[in-house]
């Protein structure tokens, strides 16, 4: 197992490119299922969760090729395997497969999915949805069994706004028959992002980035070619880092009307920030004011982003308070940071944390995704070595982080943890 090591105090500059959205790619993937014939995936970020998906499609039986920005998916020889467990608890977006395949098979049975630990993360508007549509679904020993006799489109209003059960939904809904309305549906672009996919293999979708989306079912969906779009989480926590750490940084490939929220709460704090066609130019502009921030349901600010803009906030001058309306448990990172020297204290939903403080370089962990780009976030601007232990996290979202950060001048690489330190990790 290997350790992140940083050496902070290096000043960032130059370009970085951003890959495809992590959180299309693992519902892209699941949705090719659906298909008929072959679909080709590019821009595929190059990330575990991408990884553990090719093997769970192979699972059960489909021709899965999978290079390093692109994925080729056969599902002409796949059969409805029970996935009940193993990989299906390594990534959240595992759910994505109950909803693919209830809709091309009528039956399923997949375990409860893993992901980032924030606090409770029920499924219950998923199995809601897919109840409506006719299916019957049970929870077996932390298995979901799915059956249905036929798929029928219906109206279903989300209690909750939820992106996995929006995707979800509207993957079960696309070979129902007759008409599926969502209403109160999420609005994320990576929905957009799945609903343009399905309607290249022949899904007839509207409304989806919208909160109704309404979907007339189709008896057959056939293969196609689906380019992703730019990950506007990996883009801010770039963007981030160049606030903290850099001279003048090119944040590329970018939609930037997707990181709208964290451009305005950038430019609040101080932060010079150009915004062209598809990338950002970022500048250095010295002392930074603290600001209050509240994570939200897209277009709100994205609680993905919640965690690394904490870091920033240490180097911010007064107090801050960032409150996560989305989970209520998604402040792990802090007691790191409060390692690293930063002030900050949660109250409830909310971090308060008062700046501007010199962090120092400490061994800490990484005990969700976000909270790793916290970590390498803090890293950076901290004096001395920084030790970032789980490393797993961080590997299922950040594709090619060490190379990326290099780029711009970091000083960044991996060892091997010595023996002691697996030990502690484990207990
Ligand atoms: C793989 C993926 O795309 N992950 C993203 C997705 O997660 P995920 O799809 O799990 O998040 P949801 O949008 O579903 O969750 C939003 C809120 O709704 C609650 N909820 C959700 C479903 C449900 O059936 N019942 C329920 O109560 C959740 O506990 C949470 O409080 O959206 C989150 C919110 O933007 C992001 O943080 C994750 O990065
Ligand atoms: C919470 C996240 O991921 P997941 O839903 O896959 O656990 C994330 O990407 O920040």
């Amino acid at each position: 197992m290997d350790k992140l090591m940083i050496e902070g105090g290096h000043p960032l500059e130059g370009t970085v490119q951003i890959s495809g959205a992590k959180n299309s790619a693992v519902a892209l993937i699941p949705a090719a299922i659906l298909a008929d014939s072959i679909v080709t995936i590019d821009n595929l970020p190059e990330i575990s969760d991408v990884q553990l998906l090719a093997e769970l499609l192979k699972e059960i039986g489909g021709e899965v090729e999978l290079g390093t920005h692109e994925i080729t998916v056969n599902p002409a020889t796949m059969i409805s395997m029970p996935l009940p467990n193993g990989r299906v608890k390594k990534l959240r977006a595992s759910y994505y497969l109950m909803g693919a395949m209830l809709g091309k098979f009528k039956k399923a049975v997949i375990g409860l999915p893993g992901g980032c630990n924030l606090g409770p993360r029920p499924i219950d508007q998923h199995i809601k949805g897919f109840e409506a549509l006719g299916a019957q679904v049970t929870n077996e020993q932390g298995a979901i069994y799915l059956r249905a006799e036929e798929l029928r489109g219906a109206r279903i209003y989300l209690d909750v706004v939820s992106v996995g059960a929006t995707i979800n939904i509207m993957l079960a809904a696309v070979r129902a028959k007759g008409q599926t309305i969502i209403e109160n549906a999420a609005k994320e672009p990576e929905i957009i992002d799945v609903a343009t996919l399905l309607t290249s293999m022949g899904a007839k979708i509207k409304g989806a980035g919208t909160n109704v989306i309404r979907i007339d079912g189709v008896d057959s969906l056939k293969g196609c070619r689906h380019s992703i779009i730019p990950d506007r989480i990996e883009a801010g926590t770039y963007m981030i880092l160049a606030a903290a750490m850099g001279q003048k940084v090119i944040i590329d490939n970018i939609i930037p009307y997707h990181v709208e929220s964290l451009i305005a709460k950038m430019r609040e704090m101080g932060v010079t920030i150009e915004v062209e066609d598809d990338r950002l130019l970022i500048h250095n502009s010295g002392e930074k004011k603290g600001i209050d921030v509240k994570t939200l349901v897209y277009p709100g600010f994205p609680t993905d982003l919640q965690q690394p803009l904490t870091s920033l906030l240490t180097q911010a001058e007064g107090t801050s308070i960032v409150t996560d309306t989305i989970y209520n448990a998604r402040f792990k990172h802090i007691d790191e940071l409060r390692r690293m020297g930063a002030n900050v204290k949660v109250e409830g939903r909310s971090a308060i944390i008062n700046g501007s403080t010199k962090l120092q370089g400490a061994k800490v962990r990484a005990s969700d995704l976000r909270a790793g780009a916290a970590l390498v976030v803090a890293g950076l601007l901290a004096d001395g070595i920084t030790e970032i232990s789980g490393l797993e996290h961080i590997d299922r979202g950040y594709a090619n982080l060490e190379e990326k950060l290099i780029g711009l001048g970091a000083k960044i690489w991996r060892e091997k943890m010595t023996e002691e330190e697996l030990d502690q990790v484990k207990n």
